[in-house]
């Protein structure tokens, strides 16, 4: 399946809703203040925040208002809009450093272990040596779960040597032997934790100032593992990684079952966070970059 059809088939959940919430909501032949708040109620209810809407809206308003407008036409406009919004913000990963590490923080079960396996897989194809360090050791099957993972992606990993061992010091060691053994990447994936559970957030900067000992840049990324189908508490989730650990960026997991793929617009651009890339399903191969356009137009339902 080409990239475009991935990204297309991931979010065929929201583009169907949005398809239909378009086409209820554009019954008229000209676009008028009804319709308009019509169509922005389509909008938030695909996931898009209030305020996205708006600005999307007022686009629409400002090019078509009294306008003769088709259902297509619409869509047009709302994917100029989100291309614009993202546009900025999407980048691809690339190693910056040596090892280039990457932190993946997130509450439980948001596709962090398997975000580890698909980011050190996308490394390894491209000849990178990678490791990949399982510090969590809360949950009871993630260690064996990352080992298999890890396997399947053709990358190393450092496991905990024992129950409930320190996750810093896992960190620690991954880093003293990611430094010593020329790895390209250091992936670490870390517990889940709720936002509002301050020791546990806690112990995040605890791994920042642990690998900042043997390297001061690292982790060159932090990136959010966000859910598309958390719905709106995404926000508060966000804004408390993003003060603790000074996130800067976003893989949005989930988006092929979810159909308020517009989450992933609202988060990225509220909180200013850079979109890596988006999971696609849960296999090791469910991971592509983003394209804005391809993203846009799939979102919307658009063929291109
Ligand atoms: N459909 C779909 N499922 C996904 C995606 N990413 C992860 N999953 C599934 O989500 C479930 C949880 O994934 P994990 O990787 O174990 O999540 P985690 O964040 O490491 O979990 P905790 O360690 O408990 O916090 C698994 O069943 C994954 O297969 C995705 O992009 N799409």
């Amino acid at each position: 399946m080409g990239v475009f059809s991935k990204i297309k088939s991931t979010l065929s959940k929201t583009a169907s809703f949005l398809t239909f919430g378009l086409s209820n909501a554009i019954t008229k032949k000209k676009l008028d203040e009804d319709t308009i708040e019509n169509i922005k109620e389509v909008l938030i209810l695909s996931g898009i925040d209030v305020d996205t809407s708006s600005k999307i809206i007022s686009e629409i308003s400002k090019k078509r208002f009294d306008k003769e407008s088709s259902v297509d036409d619409v869509k047009n406009l709302i994917s100029l809009s989100i291309q614009s919004i993202i546009t900025p913000l999407t980048t691809t990963l690339e190693k910056k450093g040596s090892p280039y590490v990457i932190m993946l923080v997130g509450i439980n079960g948001t596709g962090k272990t398997s975000t580890a396996g698909k980011i050190g897989n996308f490394f390894s194809k491209q000849g990178h040596k990678v490791l990949i360090a399982a510090c969590d050791t809360f949950r009871a099957a993630a260690q064996e779960q990352m080992e298999i993972i890890a396997k399947r992606a053709h990358c190393s990993v450092i496991l905990a040597q024992k129950e409930k061992q320190d996750p810093s010091s896992i960190v620690f060691e991954a880093m003293d032997h990611a430094i010593k053994n020329d790895f390209d990447i250091l992936i670490l994936d870390t517990a889940g934790r709720i936002h509002s559970n301050s020791n546990l957030m806690d112990q995040l900067k605890k791994h920042v100032k642990v690998l900042k000992k043997l390297n001061d840049h690292a982790p060159h990324e932090c990136i959010l593992i966000a859910d598309a189908l958390t719905g709106s508490n995404l926000m508060k989730q966000t804004e408390a990684f993003k003060e603790t650990i000074g996130l800067n960026g976003l893989i949005m997991t989930k988006l092929d079952s979810s159909s308020k793929g517009g989450i992933l617009v609202s988060i990225a651009s509220k909180y200013k966070l850079k979109i890596y890339g988006i999971g696609t399903g849960e296999k090791i191969d469910d991971f592509i970059p983003l394209n804005p356009k391809e993203f846009a137009d799939a979102i919307v339902g658009l063929d291109t």
